[in-house]
């Protein structure tokens, strides 16, 4: 039962993995895009537009705090990655 759980478990960390390596590879491209432009890394505007969404496409409301952290965690990384 809890070794089954864990490969469901395996199964959507390889897909989320997939995903968020998509995101980061756009995030990159962005961040050569604000290089050329001398546009900051930090974009506040859009980082809140990015949370209402998410928080709008989140159904469980149990879920929405813990989703809205791993986004913000997301984002911060993504920062990190455009410097
Ligand atoms: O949209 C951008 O400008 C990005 O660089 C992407 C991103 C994100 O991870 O969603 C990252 C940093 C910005 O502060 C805002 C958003």
């Amino acid at each position: 039962m809890l070794e089954k759980k864990r490969e469901e478990i395996n199964e959507i960390d390889q897909q989320l993995i997939q995903l968020l390596e998509k995101r980061l590879a756009v995030v990159s491209e962005i961040g050569q895009i604000k290089q050329q432009q001398n546009l900051s890394v930090l974009d506040r505007q859009r980082e809140q537009a990015v949370l209402d969404q998410v928080n709008r496409w989140t159904q469980n409301e149990d879920y929405r705090l813990p989703i809205q952290k791993i986004m913000q965690k997301i984002m911060d990384e993504s920062k990190l990655l455009q410097i």
